[in-house]
């Protein structure tokens, strides 16, 4: 009995000796100096760090509290994450934000990989982006444009300033609302059409905020959280996204509500969820995952393609050469006469798409892409990277790295013209979409949306600052650009 005793005391030693031996075979990625408990929580606010970090190299550890995470900042990491282990690298971590805003992990961009995602994902992909309703999505990018277009027309007569964030939020807002969710946003009984922006940052708060149970998994970390009041001030935030996506689902729900033959997303999954009633399938979509997709499709939607615009004429007005030679391609390719313009007229035009490669590279709507987490133990650039460690690429940095690109703050679509490197996820230095399995599944739709809400803001308008303002004015610390723009009809 005795010696069973001391064995059942001694065997837990003996385990954690033995994963200390494994371990320190393991060559761990270099990175900051990590205090006892806390790691490098103190640091939370600088790391992981935007810019490339010489100092500790392109593979950089990091722990906070208990749980390890992995920066990457150089083009052959990311494509070995990415590519070569792809398979191995592209989970993603459990977060409380992350939990809330996916309903429980039942969405597409939080799941971790498994069954349910590749099922999420399939049906996204299929429902969202089939070609027998290109030319039902393409009317509806088609009709807003045309909305927008009458807005700022009427703004330019009076000389009035834009805020540019406003508007084009609720542009990208309305379009993705009619073919995510089937419902026109300037008609809406359950949301201002100038509230989508206030509730795109809602979402950022809460995917951005850190728990501490985050950090320390357990009673610990939810006590804090809950002492705190975090847990409180979170659950506030939600409740106003919560409250909008449960509307969009009750409008869906209506009884006798009429289905357009194009039905959107929403009624797909609904109509599926009926028959799986009736045919018991394995698995099973329910309301969760509905809430799930509406997230998804709104918060990846909305904010990525409204701020890439912004950053846009941001951009073209802090660069009047280039603006004035990409408004001259265009007009010379469109003529100068048309009331209106089509998705067709995208296709002649060779700088233009420069200029928005360009705004990819340097201005990433996810700089870190979304975080991913190992399914196993890997080696990165000669590292150990043990299973459960959480991965964030820098493709902000890989994109600015001075290695790869020649002055590479430079807003200079020119870079482009001799080059075959694209943003579609298969040159590892450019990577707005990101890259592999966990690929954007919007990036054919987000692309035409930017480059066609760009086509219009550039054919129809002059832009400039509205008197007294310099340039640095328009933008902010959050680095999206919010304020004034003057707009003049061309
Ligand atoms: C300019 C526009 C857009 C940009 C720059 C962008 C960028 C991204 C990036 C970087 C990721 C993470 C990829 C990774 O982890 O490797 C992502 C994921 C995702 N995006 Fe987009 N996106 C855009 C538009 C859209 C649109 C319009 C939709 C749908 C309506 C969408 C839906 C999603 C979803 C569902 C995911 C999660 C995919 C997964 O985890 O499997 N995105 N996007």
């Amino acid at each position: 009995m005795a010696i069973i005793l001391c064995f059942l005391i001694l065997l837990p030693l003996i385990l954690i000796f033995l994963k200390k031996l494994k371990h320190s075979k393991w060559k761990l990625p270099p990175g900051p100096p990590k205090l006892p408990f806390i790691g490098n929580l103190h640091q939370l606010q600088e790391l992981p760090p935007r810019n490339l970090n010489h100092k500790y190299g392109p593979v950089i550890l990091l722990r906070f509290g208990f749980v390890p995470l992995v920066v990457i900042s150089s083009k052959e990491a990311a494509e070995e994450v990415l590519k070569i282990h792809d398979l191995e690298c592209c989970s993603r971590p459990e977060t409380a934000g992350t939990r809330k805003i996916s309903y429980n992990f039942k969405d597409i961009g939080f799941a971790p990989y498994g069954e349910e995602w590749k099922a999420m994902r399939k049906l996204s992909v299929v429902e969202l982006f089939t070609a027998k309703k290109h030319q039902y999505f393409r009317s509806i990018r088609e009709e807003e444009n045309d909305l927008l277009v009458k807005k700022l027309t009427e703004l330019a007569l009076t000389r009035s300033p834009v805020n540019l964030k406003k508007t084009l939020f609720t542009l990208v807002g309305s379009i993705v609302c009619r073919i995510g969710f089937g419902f026109n946003l300037h008609e809406c009984e359950f949301i201002d059409e100038n509230s989508i922006s206030d509730l795109v940052d809602k979402s950022e708060i809460l995917e951005m905020t850190s728990m501490f149970s985050d950090f320390f998994p357990g009673g610990i970390g939810r006590f804090i959280d809950w002492i705190s009041g975090q847990n409180k001030r979170f659950d506030n935030v939600f409740s106003d996204l919560d409250t909008f996506f449960q509307n969009i689902l009750d409008y869906h729900l209506k009884p006798g509500r009429k289905v357009a033959d194009s039905s959107d997303i929403i009624d797909v999954v609904i109509n599926m969820i009926k028959k799986q009633e009736k045919d018991g399938d394995s698995f099973k979509l329910t309301t969760d995952h509905l809430k799930g997709m509406i997230s998804d499709i709104f918060l990846a939607g909305v904010s990525t393609s409204a701020s890439t615009l912004i950053w846009a004429i941001t951009e073209l007005v802090r660069n009047r050469k280039v603006m004035k030679k990409v408004q001259e391609e265009i007009r010379t390719t469109l003529g100068d006469k048309k009331e209106r313009i089509t998705e067709q007229d995208l296709t002649n035009l060779h700088y233009f798409k420069l200029v928005v490669k360009e705004i990819f590279r340097l201005h990433p709507a996810v700089p870190f892409l979304l975080p991913r987490e190992t399914l196993s133990h890997v080696k990165i650039q000669g590292y150990d990277i043990p299973a459960k460690t959480q991965i964030m690429i820098n493709v902000y940095a890989i994109a600015r790295d001075p290695k790869l690109w020649t002055n590479p703050d430079e807003f200079n679509p020119d870079r482009f013209l001799d080059s075959s490197i694209d943003y579609k996820g298969l040159n590892f230095e450019l990577l707005p979409f990101g890259s592999g399995r966990r690929i954007c599944p919007g990036m054919t739709m987000g692309i035409t949306l930017v480059e066609f809400a760009l086509l219009n803001l550039l054919y129809f308008f002059d832009w400039g600052l509205p008197e007294k303002e310099e340039a640095d004015k328009i933008i902010t610390g959050n680095g999206v650009a919010v304020g004034l723009v003057q707009v003049l009809l061309h």
